[in-house]
Parts: C-alpha cells; sequence; structure tokens
C-alpha cells in the first residue's frame, strides 16, 4: 500500500494534504481496514493459566528476566481479583524469592493476600513473607508472620500442616543469599529548582530568548556555575516499545518484577499500583481500547506513532472536547510571537499541551510524510472504532469521514508524529553488558528548545521517567546554554561534525565550537564521553563506584566529593560531572562541596 500511495500524494505539500489524501484513500479502501470483529477480548483465562503452567514448569530453564516475563505476561491476561492472578502473584513471588529479591517477592506476597489466594495455601505465603524480612535483616521481628503462619496452617491437612510447622522452625537457622536490590535512581535525582517566575519549575537564573539564527533558544540570566541543576523533571509523556511492554512499567519505564498489570487490557503492565493510577487518570482510560484494537489488528506499534496518540489524548484530557481544541489550537496557531506560543496564562509551563505543539519539526522526505500520514489515519481511525473520544463509537470508515473534525484530528496526529520524531529522547533499556539497548522514547519540551553545542555546556541525566539538567562549564550572563544532541563530536574536524549534524538533523551547526573552528586537539571542555566508556560499563553502585574512583586516579578530597556527589546524583552522573569539573574547575567543585562535607 506504502509504494503505490507515494504516487496519491504526489501533488501534497500541506500537512493538511497529506491527511486529505490519506482519507480519501482509507475510506476508499475500506475494505482493507480491520474492523471491530478482528479485535481480542482484553481478557483471557485459558491463555493465562496455559502461560502460568509454562513458567510454573519450565522457570529452571528460562533466564529470571524471562521468567518473569511469561508471570508478567500471564498476570496480564487474568481476570482482575481473579484466584487465577492471586495464584500468579504466589507464584512468581517464589521464583523472586529464590533470585534473593526479597523486597519484590514481598510486595507479590501481599498482592496474593489481597487477591483471592485460597485460605487453605495462606499459611506458605506467610512462611515465605517471615523467610523474605529474615533474609533482609536478621534483627527484624518476625514472630507476627510467624503466627499468622501457624493460624493459617489450621486450614490445611494434617500432613500439609505438620510440614509446614517443621519449615518454620528453621526459618531463623537457614543462611540466605545476599539481598538483590534494585536501586531506583529516581530517588538521587536531585530537588527541581522552581525559582522562575516565566519558566515553571525551573532554576530563575535562565530565560527563552529568539533569534534568526538560532530560533528559540534559552540564556543564562546570570553567572551559572558548572554543576548548577537548572531542571529536574517528570516527561511530559512517556511511551515504552512494543517489545518491552510487558517488561518495564508503562508510566515510568521502570524494570519490572514484581509488576501489577492493567486491570483492563492485557497489553501493559506497571511497576505499582500508584503508577497504574497515575497512567488511568492521565492517558490509559482513553489509551486502553484504542491499545487494545490497535494490538489486535496490527500487531505491533512504532514509538513516534504511540507518542502522537498519547500527545492526542493528554490534550483532548487538558482542554475536555475535540471541539475545545480545536479552538485552543487555532488560538496557538494565530500567535505570531514563536515564544508566546508555548505560554499558557502568561507562563512558560512544560505540563501544557501549548508548550508542545509549537515544538519544531526536522523537514522530511515524501516517503516519511505519506507513512506518517498514512498511520495517522489508521490510529484516528482505530481512536473511532474503540473509544468514545469523537463523541460516540464509531462504526466504519466512511461515518469517520464524515466526521467534521476528521482532518483536523488527523492532521494533529500527522503533526505529533513528526513533531515526536524530532523531539523524542531514547530511553534505555537495563543490559547487563554495557550495551545501550532503547526501550521507548520521552518528550520534554523545554529539552526541546536548548540548541545543540559541539561543546555543550549542559548535560541532561535521564533517570526512568525523570531529566534531570545541569550545567557542565562555567556559563556568562547572556550566553546560551546548550545540550549536544549526539555525543561524540568532539573528536570530529569541525566540517565532519556538521555535515553528520546537516544528514542527522538537517540544519547547519553554527555552535561556538563550529563557529570558532575547535578540530580534534583543541581543549573541548566538555570532552567527557572519553570517561563515558569506563562509566558505562560500571554498575550504577557504589562499590563501582570507588573503583572508577581509583581509576579516574582521584585525590582523598576528590573521593570525598565523589560521595557527597553520589548522595544526591546517580552514580554516572556524579563521575561526569566530578571528573569534567575536577579537571577545569577543580577550586570551584572544592569550594562548593567544602560547604557540605
Ligand atoms: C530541538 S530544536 C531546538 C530549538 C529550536 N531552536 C526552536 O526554535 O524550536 C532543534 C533545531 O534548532 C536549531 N538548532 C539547534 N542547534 C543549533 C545549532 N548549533 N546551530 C544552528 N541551529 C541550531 C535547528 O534549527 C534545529 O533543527
Amino acid at each position: 500500500m506504502h509504494a503505490l500511495a507515494a504516487e496519491h500524494f504526489s501533488n501534497a505539500k500541506t500537512d493538511e494534504d497529506f491527511v486529505k489524501v490519506a482519507l480519501k484513500m482509507h475510506v476508499k479502501q475500506q475494505d482493507e481496514m480491520p474492523n471491530l470483529k478482528d479485535i481480542k477480548k482484553p481478557k483471557c483465562e485459558v491463555k493465562a493459566k496455559w502461560l502460568l503452567d509454562i513458567a510454573k514448569k519450565d522457570f529452571s530453564r528460562m533466564s529470571l528476566d524471562k521468567t518473569v516475563e511469561v508471570y508478567n505476561t500471564a498476570m496480564s491476561l487474568a481476570l482482575p481479583g481473579s484466584e487465577l492472578l492471586a495464584h500468579a502473584y504466589a507464584n512468581r513471588s517464589i521464583v523472586l524469592s529464590n533470585a534473593a529479591m526479597y523486597e519484590e517477592s514481598l510486595k507479590d506476597i501481599e498482592h496474593a493476600l489481597k487477591a483471592n489466594y485460597p485460605d487453605n495455601m495462606k499459611a506458605l505465603l506467610f512462611v515465605r513473607k517471615a523467610k523474605n524480612l529474615f533474609a533482609l535483616d536478621p534483627t527484624a521481628d518476625i514472630e507476627d508472620t510467624l503466627n499468622k503462619a501457624r493460624q493459617w496452617a489450621l486450614k490445611m491437612n494434617d500432613k500439609e500442616k505438620s510440614k509446614l510447622l517443621k519449615n518454620l522452625e528453621k526459618i531463623k537457622t537457614k543462611k540466605y543469599k545476599k539481598p538483590v536490590k534494585e536501586r531506583d535512581n529516581r530517588m538521587f535525582v536531585p530537588s527541581s529548582p522552581n525559582d522562575n517566575p516565566i519558566i515553571k519549575d525551573t532554576l530563575a537564573a535562565i530565560a527563552i530568548k529568539y533569534s534568526e539564527k538560532f530560533g528559540r533558544h534559552i540564556v543564562a540570566t546570570r553567572d551559572m556555575m558548572a554543576g548548577e541543576v537548572v531542571s529536574v523533571k517528570r516527561a511530559y509523556a512517556l511511551v515504552v516499545s512494543c517489545e518491552y511492554k510487558l517488561k518495564l512499567c508503562w508510566n515510568c519505564s521502570k524494570h519490572c518484577w514484581s509488576s501489577v498489570p492493567c486491570e483492563t487490557c492485557s497489553n501493559v503492565i506497571y511497576c505499582s499500583e500508584k503508577c497504574r493510577n497515575v497512567a488511568w487518570k492521565d492517558y490509559h482510560d482513553i489509551e486502553c481500547s484504542i491499545l487494545n484494537g490497535l494490538l489486535s489488528s496490527i500487531h505491533c506499534y512504532e514509538d513516534i506513532s504511540l507518542m502522537s496518540l498519547r500527545l492526542f489524548i493528554k490534550a483532548i484530557k487538558e482542554f475536555g472536547t475535540v471541539k475545545a481544541l480545536y479552538e485552543s489550537v487555532q488560538k496557538i496557531d494565530s500567535t505570531a510571537d514563536l515564544i508566546m506560543k508555548s505560554f499558557t496564562d502568561g507562563i512558560y509551563d512544560d505540563k501544557k499541551y501549548a508548550s508542545v505543539y509549537p515544538l519544531c519539526r526536522k523537514p522530511m522526505n515524501l516517503r516519511f510524510k505519506v507513512q506518517c500520514a498514512l498511520k495517522a489515519l489508521q490510529y484516528m481511525y482505530f481512536m473511532a472504532l474503540t473509544s468514545d473520544v469523537f463523541g460516540k463509537k464509531m462504526k466504519s470508515m466512511d461515518e469517520l469521514g464524515n466526521y467534521e473534525y476528521a482532518v483536523f484530528v488527523g492532521k494533529l496526529l500527522y503533526h505529533h508524529t513528526v513533531l515526536s520524531s524530532t523531539n523524542m529522547s531514547a530511553i534505555h533499556a537495563p543490559s547487563t553488558n554495557s550495551e545501550l539497548l532503547n526501550c521507548g522514547g520521552l518528550l520534554n519540551p523545554l529539552e526541546s528548545l536548548y540548541n545543540h553545542s559541539c561543546d555543550p555546556n549542559m548535560d541532561s541525566i535521564v533517570c526512568l521517567d525523570m531529566s534531570a539538567f545541569i550545567t557542565l562549564q562555567t556559563i556568562k550572563k547572556g550566553e546560551q546554554l546548550f545540550i549536544s544532541y549526539g555525543q561524540e563530536f568532539h573528536h570530529m574536524p569541525t566540517p565532519k561534525r556538521r555535515e553528520e549534524l546537516q544528514n542527522i538533523r538537517s540544519y547547519w551547526c553554527d555552535c561556538p565550537a563550529c563557529i570558532n573552528n575547535w578540530n580534534p586537539g583543541h581543549d573541548f571542555p566538555s570532552a567527557y564521553l572519553i570517561y563515558t566508556n569506563q562509566i558505562y560499563d560500571l554498575n550504577d553502585n557504589a562499590e563501582n563506584l570507588s573503583k572508577a574512583a581509583n581509576k579516574l586516579k582521584l585525590g582523598k578530597l576528590g573521593q570525598m566529593c565523589l560521595q557527597f556527589l553520589y548522595k544526591i546524583l546517580t552514580c554516572q552522573f556524579a563521575l561526569r560531572l566530578l571528573k569534567f569539573i575536577y579537571d577545569y574547575n577543580h577550586s570551584e567543585l572544592l569550594d562548593y562541596a567544602s560547604n557540605f562535607i
């Protein structure tokens, strides 16, 4: 269809032209469109039971990761509150406990107890709970838990009861593996400054400016030190790639061990009830049925298309109806000032849709435009069939074709797809080696206003759905704050860097390093990436941090600074920052750190 389509689109110029052609094509070829009959029922206990049996029987042949993924899938298919779901929680708690993930196992036990777990088996859960608590802390008081196990043992038959009571006696004498804990790096993300009266939740030291050469950009309104936290933001929207949707939390992208499934669809899981509730309130209540229709029919989605849909849903949530959204978009379109376009009630608030809609788009070729238009229409069709976002559920492409806002919605989805391909930052899956695997993307509107420099004076660190922006060099009042759009530019000659950015990003780089023609051999203050390889291959923990500090030959004071930084930042980030400042701004950092040590 895509090859044929190019012909139809040959005269299309504007977004509207592309959407109208795609709409016409879809209406004509509606027999080819998936219909309601193809849409699967969200939950399926038979399949859930089958998968649960596989997880139970084959766990010794599968990696922990794979076993947990099979459990996640089984649980996503089980009915909420069912005994099957309770069994799945209970069985996964054994796997997690055996893998020394005692905290995760405890969470599963609580879920099994809250669900419909049979009374005659509850004693087993309390035994496991006592074991987990003891393995985590041998001084913990586990008497209450042991008593609960004894009470529930009364519901067992005599043989099982006597076996359980014997096991109970051994809990405090057994040796357990050292607890394995996954660190949630968000704990180490510093809190966000929020003293800027114009740009919400940022440091007062920055402002948004516009120039012919750089478009919108961010400048310092006072002299800044290296190491200043400019903003810490939760992403406006985050999407998890299709192959990770039953591994990572749909809301924050945390790797899930003791996950909870969506209670309505069987497509996504969450790291906690909190994330599930946030997602449901923010977007998944609408997205759930659309995603189910989509995945039943086309089995897979692309990150930028899902992001496009998510932006649309978030906008609908903000404005209430398609009509109100249409009016708001018209208002933004009619505002001539590029900076003011993205303001809401006189301030720049990147939790509002106005900060998203006017983001820049890179030029695209015809093929990509055609794909974006066809995808936009496909997603709009699923929205029409499975949700009542357009006032009521629709039954056919014809009905959608006659909908008064069809072109507007198609255009918006098309615009979001292009905008996402320009502005989304990748998120990375946890991996056992140093390889960085993309597992989704997030959109952070303020980040999209930073221009690129081959010698950036800012760095961002992404911890799940949070992004922190920190200055890496001293920045003088009036100078621009730059991030790097790629990572390895300092070792390339100027023409090569500029050519590469032109090829990938479609603009000629006018950053200070390019304008001043800095070439390899020049001292790029930001050439931190020389060290990143050493840092990426380290696990993010304190032991490795000190190993890395030794590698970097930091003196005693340097090591102390590193420990201090580690308390507020992630290991990787603390190291990068320290190494940097150690080389270029040593005395400043030491002055700063001495206030805290
Ligand atoms: C993500 S946007 C950054 C914000 C943008 N200036 C705006 O007005 O929305 C990326 C675009 O900014 C411009 N840009 C970013 N870095 C630049 C640089 N070093 N030199 C020239 N233009 C740059 C290019 O037009 C690029 O396509």
